[in-house]
Parts: structure tokens; C-alpha cells; sequence
């Protein structure tokens, strides 16, 4: 099974790696954490579109770089509930290195890490991080990402 989304602001088809329809804006509670994250010195551009994942265990995200004609420079994920490993893979060389996403922690992509890498969240239902093993629950994440132009009428598929 696949994991669910639910996507504020405009949805992207990651099938076909392009924004689809304008939609709902963020709930007032995603303004609110928008609101802090603007707070803090990461971001130029204030994020307009919110993705939710839920990856129940033995779900993942496969090797992507968020597509940079579409979104901006810098992508924020809070991670809840369960920690997981986030893998980067070096798009060009393939050398990779797996960050360990602790709950009500923020990954903030952003330079290589945004452009040069793919990210990716195994399924595997526990995962080994410095010699620890992780034991993945349920995770909830949430996506923050500017879109320059977002479309103001539904896009054809
Ligand atoms: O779950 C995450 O933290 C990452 C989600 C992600 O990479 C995406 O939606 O493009
Ligand atoms: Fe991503």
C-alpha cells in the first residue's frame, strides 16, 4: 500500500513531476507553523504549499530531488511521531549518507542537499543509524515549499 497525502496550496503529481491544481490553502494551523518557521534565519521565501505523508511501517519515499523548476530553493519537513533514517544519494557520483529524522525535528534542504542529492525514506521496518537500531512506527511528516507561480486555474493531466 502507499502512503496517504494530503497536499494544501497546489497539488504536485509526482507522476507526472508538475503542480496540477491550485487548492484549499494551508489550514490556519500550517499558517501558524509557517508563521515560526519564517521566524527562524533559513528562509527567503515564505512557503505556500503543504504536504502531508503519513508512512505507516514498511512505507517509504523513493530517491527524488524535489523538482527545482517548480519549487524553490530551500524545502522544510517537520518529522512526528516515529524517527526514521533520511538517505541522501549523490546524484552524480552515488555516494550516500542517511540523516536520522528524530520526531518534532526539522530537515531543512537547501544548496547540494536540495539540488545535488536524491532523498529517500526506506520501507524497512527497523533501520540501523550509528549502531543503533531505529524501529519504525507510524511517521506524519510535513512539507513546506514555495511555489514561485503557483496556477491559478486547474492544469489538464
Ligand atoms: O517525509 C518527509 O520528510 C519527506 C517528504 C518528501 O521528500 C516529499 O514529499 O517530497
Ligand atoms: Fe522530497
Amino acid at each position: 500500500m502507499k502512503r496517504r497525502t494530503q497536499q494544501y496550496g497546489c497539488v504536485f503529481s509526482y507522476r507526472h513531476r508538475k503542480v496540477m491544481t491550485p487548492l484549499a490553502p494551508l489550514p490556519t494551523w500550517g499558517e501558524a507553523l509557517v508563521s515560526q518557521l519564517m521566524t527562524l534565519p533559513i528562509l527567503d521565501e515564505r512557503p505556500n504549499t503543504m504536504i502531508i505523508n503519513e508512512y505507516e511501517p514498511g512505507q517509504g519515499i523513493m530517491p527524488h530531488t524535489d523538482a527545482p523548476s517548480i519549487f524553490g530553493n530551500a524545502i522544510v519537513s517537520l518529522s512526528l511521531n516515529s524517527p526514521c533514517l533520511m538517505t541522501f544519494c549523490h546524484a552524480g557520483t552515488g555516494q550516500t549518507e542517511s540523516v536520522l529524522l528524530e520526531p518534532r525535528s526539522l530537515v531543512i534542504l537547501t544548496g547540494p542537499s536540495r539540488y545535488d542529492y536524491k532523498h529517500s525514506i526506506s520501507k524497512d521496518h527497523v533501520e540501523v543509524w550509528n549502531g543503533h537500531s531505529i524501529v519504525r512506527g507510524r511517521r506524519v511528516s510535513l512539507t513546506f515549499r514555495y511555489i514561485p507561480s503557483p496556477p491559478r486555474a486547474p492544469v489538464p493531466v
